[in-house]
C-alpha cells in the first residue's frame, strides 16, 4: 500500500484567550479590567490590541505573560495552559531603562541567555547576530546611557528576539519616541518581521500605530474592556498612512470605539475594509 507523504498544516492557533476576565482587588471591591475577551493569534500574526486608555491592554498582555490571573475564562499557549511568566513569552514595554545600565549592549543582550545557562560562546554569536538585525554592531560595547531612545528601543528587541519566544509581547514600545523616531521603529520592525517573521502581541492606544504595525487589529471598548471588533489590516502600513483608504479605516474605527451605544449588547463585528 502507497502511504501519501502529508504535511502537518496547524489547525490551532498559537495563542487562544477564551471568555478573559480581569479584576484587581480594590479598596471598595474589585476592578473589572476587562470582560470576556477572547481572541486568536497565529503564527506569524501582527496581532494589535487597540483600545483608549484604561480598557485593559496592558492587563491583558501581562495575563498572557503569566503575570497575573484571569478571574474567568483562559488563556492558552500552544495548547498548553498558561500558569505563569515564561521564556517561550518575552515582554518590550515602553520604559527602556529595562536595560541594565551597568551592562553594555552586548552584556545586557546576553544577560538572559546565559540566565537561561546557554554556554557562553553560544550566547555571545546569538547576541551579536541580533544586535547586528537591528543594525547595532558599531555599538557592541556602548553603555545604555550613551544610547538614543530608539537605540535603547532597538537593544530590547535584540534581546527579546534573541531568546527566541514564541511570542513577542510588546507594551506601547515606542510610546516614549519622538515622532520621527517612533516612525523609523516602525519601518525598522516591518523590515525585521518580513526577514524573520515572529508572532507578535502589540498593544497601543494609537489607531495609527495599530495600522500601521498590525496584520490583525481587536479592538476593546473603555472600560472594563470587552471586544467591539476584530479586523483584518495586513494592507495597511507606512506606505499607506495618511492615504484615503488609511484614513476611511482611522476613522471607522475611532467612531467604532468612541462612538457610544452600549457594547455590552453589542456583539463583536468584523469590519471589512
Ligand atoms: N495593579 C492594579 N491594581 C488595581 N487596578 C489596576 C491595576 N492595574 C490596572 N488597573 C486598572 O485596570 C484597568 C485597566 O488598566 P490597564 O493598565 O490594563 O489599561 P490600558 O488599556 O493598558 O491603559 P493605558 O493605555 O493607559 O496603559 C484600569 O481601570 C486600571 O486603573
Amino acid at each position: 500500500m502507497n502511504v501519501l507523504p502529508f504535511q502537518v498544516v496547524p489547525n490551532a492557533p498559537l495563542l487562544r484567550a477564551q471568555g478573559v476576565t480581569i479584576e484587581y482587588p480594590a479598596a471598595q471591591g474589585v476592578v473589572q479590567a476587562t470582560h470576556d475577551v477572547s481572541f486568536d493569534v497565529w503564527r506569524g500574526d501582527r496581532f494589535v490590541l487597540l483600545g483608549p486608555s484604561g480598557c485593559g491592554k496592558s492587563t491583558l498582555l501581562k495575563a498572557v505573560g503569566g503575570f497575573i490571573a484571569p478571574r474567568a475564562g483562559s488563556l492558552q499557549l500552544d495548547g498548553r495552559d498558561i500558569t505563569g511568566p515564561g521564556r517561550d513569552r518575552i515582554v518590550v514595554f515602553q520604559e527602556f531603562d529595562q536595560l541594565a545600565p551597568w551592562k553594555t549592549v552586548r552584556q545586557n543582550v546576553m544577560f538572559p541567555l546565559l540566565a537561561g545557562k546557554m554556554p557562553k560562546r553560544e550566547a555571545e554569536a546569538r547576541a551579536l547576530y541580533w544586535i547586528g538585525k537591528v543594525g547595532l554592531s558599531r555599538f557592541l560595547d556602548a553603555y545604555p546611557h550613551t544610547l538614543s531612545g530608539g537605540m535603547k528601543a532597538r537593544v530590547a528587541i535584540a534581546r527579546a528576539l534573541a531568546m527566541q519566544p514564541e511570542i513577542l509581547l510588546m507594551d506601547e514600545p515606542f510610546a516614549a519616541l519622538d515622532a520621527l523616531t517612533r516612525r523609523r521603529m516602525h519601518e525598522e520592525l516591518q523590515a525585521l518581521w518580513e526577514e524573520v517573521r515572529f508572532t507578535m502581541l502589540f498593544v497601543t492606544h494609537s489607531i495609527e500605530e495599530a495600522l500601521v504595525v498590525g496584520n490583525r487589529i481587536l479592538l476593546l471598548s473603555p472600560h472594563p474592556g470587552r471586544v467591539r471588533a476584530e479586523l483584518n489590516s495586513h494592507q495597511f502600513g507606512l506606505h499607506s498612512a495618511g492615504g484615503a483608504e488609511f484614513q476611511a479605516t482611522a476613522g471607522r474605527i475611532h467612531d467604532l470605539l468612541f462612538g457610544g451605544g452600549d457594547v455590552a449588547d453589542e456583539p463583536a463585528r468584523a469590519v471589512q475594509s
